[in-house]
């Protein structure tokens, strides 16, 4: 399946007539692993076959409308740039008053004051998780005490509502997300658009087998793997989305400075576009800008890609990034994302204070289980953002096992992102062992990059003093066997408050903030060891 990747498809005009923003260009040193461009197009053999992208702008909006008083986002008709809120493109005012996508839900940086029932459920937390049992057999009551309860329970409850605890804004208040009134505070604008719809979802998929209109219809159904990768024109000019349309996408032998042929496994349609010199550019996330400064000089900076710096292209901000598959000849590609929760502490109490109804998250709840949604659910015919992550979280390993896996990408081309449903250590290891096709050098390579990593975290500052959600290990090996693992996307990476650190291992309680990341880590070791030893 090959998909043709346009950011700026489907962007307002008002996007474009938005202020300049300041570049930031990345210094020569930044620019240390150094791939060519060339290289990479001839790994990429997968995409030969020309492709014909269709009309900029076609694919799903949304419209809010209101359900018992909750505003609800509802698919709304095509070729609208500037409709209201919704999951796949959101649109605020600027400072100007005039419509722009608005930044992704992940702009702001989290918690430099934390509440005082975050720092003490903080420090409550000392139970260190061993082997695999659950780690989130302890909730939260609403008086804030912990009780055990039953794996079943568990499940229930978290998958069919949103934890009730709130958290008290104290001594300035919890973090919270950037909304629409934020935005007149806003120095420039940030600049990572919503979502077009994010790329995991059910269902496998060839590199050859969609047709066109599958390509660009919002359909979450179309599972993505292989991209075509635009070569952003460093123009410093915008060029209307509606005159983006009908391009004829050579084969990439034909013009490989244009275009790459490039493995996306999740994340955000349209979030990527290729870069100089081995390099990949992704859509502006302030939070992740952040993440990628503090990095610089941290001991865990050799285990991320190279950041290097803003660009703009088109009229858009861009993170320049290391593309971690430059070095592999038709690579393997896995995303597994880490963690026991994949969303942040703010977004549960933003459900709650101003709950949004999701018809998109209601529609991919759908596909995988008809049953999943509530009696009141149906009837809304839409569930709220943490209700879908927390669904999703109990029906995949990342309450089980601290980690899932959200694709891969096999060396014949085909990809995969059927892994909603993955969720047992026999199902996990079934999915590894496939990936390296029963190649155990190739596991214990993976092995030993990850005891590294899980040694490099246990004293890496960033690490401590940050939480990290939604983040993923990229695997990634070839037919030389050469394998390697590195960390990915920190757009809800967050710091915490002055002072305060995380343990990664101890059960999330909200309020504590912990993310369980080194207890999902340690699970993924355990169940790679058994790999290797069979
Ligand atoms: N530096 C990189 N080099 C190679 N591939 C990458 C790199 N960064 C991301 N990818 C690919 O792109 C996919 C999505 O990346 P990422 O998770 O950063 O995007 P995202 O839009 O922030 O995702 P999400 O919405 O899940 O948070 C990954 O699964 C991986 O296949
Ligand atoms: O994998 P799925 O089932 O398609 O679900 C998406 C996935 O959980 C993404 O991580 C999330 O983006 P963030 O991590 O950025 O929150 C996105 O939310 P969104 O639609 O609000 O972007 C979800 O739709």
């Amino acid at each position: 399946m090959l998909q043709s990747l346009e950011s700026t498809k489907g962007v307002p005009k008002a996007q474009q007539d938005s202020d300049p923003v300041t570049v930031s260009g990345a210094t020569a040193g930044d620019l240390h692993d150094n791939v060519e461009t060339e290289k990479r197009a001839k790994n990429y053999s997968d995409s030969t076959a020309a492709e014909v992208e269709t009309e900029a702008g076609r694919g799903s909006d949304f419209e809010d409308y209101k359900v018992s008083g909750v505003s609800v986002v509802q698919l709304k008709s095509l070729f609208e740039p500037n409709n209201s809120e919704g999951s796949h493109r959101r649109f605020c005012q600027n400072t100007h008053g005039k419509q722009m996508p608005k930044e992704r839900r992940r702009s702001r940086e989290v918690g430099q004051s934390g509440s005082v029932k975050e720092r003490r459920a903080s420090r409550k937390s000392t139970e260190i998780c061993n082997g695999m049992s659950p780690m989130t057999d302890q909730v939260i009551s609403a008086s804030g005490k912990s009780k055990l309860i039953s794996n079943k329970e568990l499940d229930d409850k978290r998958s069919r509502r949103v934890p009730q605890v709130t958290i008290t804004p104290e001594g300035g208040g919890c973090p919270r997300e950037m909304q629409e009134e934020d935005w007149n505070d806003v120095n420039g604008p940030l600049r990572r658009k919503l979502s077009n719809s994010s790329v995991s979802s059910t269902g496998s998929s060839t590199v050859h087998d969609e047709s066109e209109d599958d390509i660009l219809s919002d359909n979450e159904t179309k599972s993505k793997g292989i991209v075509t990768l635009e070569h952003a024109e460093d123009t410093g000019t915008t060029r209307p989305w509606w005159k983006l349309k009908t391009i004829v996408h050579w084969p990439i032998v034909a013009s490989q400075r244009k275009r790459l042929s490039w493995v996306q496994l999740a994340g955000h349609k349209g979030s990527f576009k290729a870069g100089e010199e081995g390099t990949i550019l992704k859509k502006f996330c302030e939070n992740e800008k952040l993440c990628f400064e503090r990095l610089r000089g941290d001991v865990l900076q050799p285990f991320v890609p190279g950041y290097h710096g803003v660009v703009e292209r088109e009229g858009e901000n861009f993170l320049r990034l290391t593309d971690l598959l430059g070095d592999f000849d038709g690579p393997s590609v896995m995303d597994c994302k880490m963690g026991v929760r994949t969303y942040l502490e703010e977004e549960l109490v933003r459900a709650r204070e101003r709950p949004k109804l999701r018809n998109d998250m209601y529609e991919k709840m759908l596909e995988v289980d008809s049953e999943a949604p509530t009696p009141e659910e149906h009837e809304q015919r839409a569930v709220t953002k943490p209700r879908y992550m927390q669904w999703r979280e109990t029906l995949s390993s990342t309450h089980t096992l601290g980690f899932r896996i959200e694709g891969v990408k096999r060396p014949d081309g085909t990809c995969s992102t059927d892994f909603k449903r993955t969720r047992s250590k026999e199902e996990v290891i079934q999915v590894f062992r496939d990936f390296v096709a029963g190649n155990i050098n190739i596991i214990k390579t993976y092995l030993k990059k990850l005891e590294e990593i899980r040694k490099i975290l246990g004293s890496s500052e960033f690490f401590m003093t940050h939480e990290v959600i939604g983040s993923s290990l990229l695997f990634i090996h070839d037919h030389t066997e050469k394998a390697e693992v590195r960390l990915i996307d920190f757009g809800k990476t967050t710091a915490l408050p002055e002072g305060q650190t995380l343990n990664h291992q101890v059960p999330w309680e909200e309020g504590n903030r912990e993310d369980g990341y080194l207890w999902g880590l340690d699970n993924l070791l355990q169940l790679l060891n058994s790999v290797a030893k069979e």
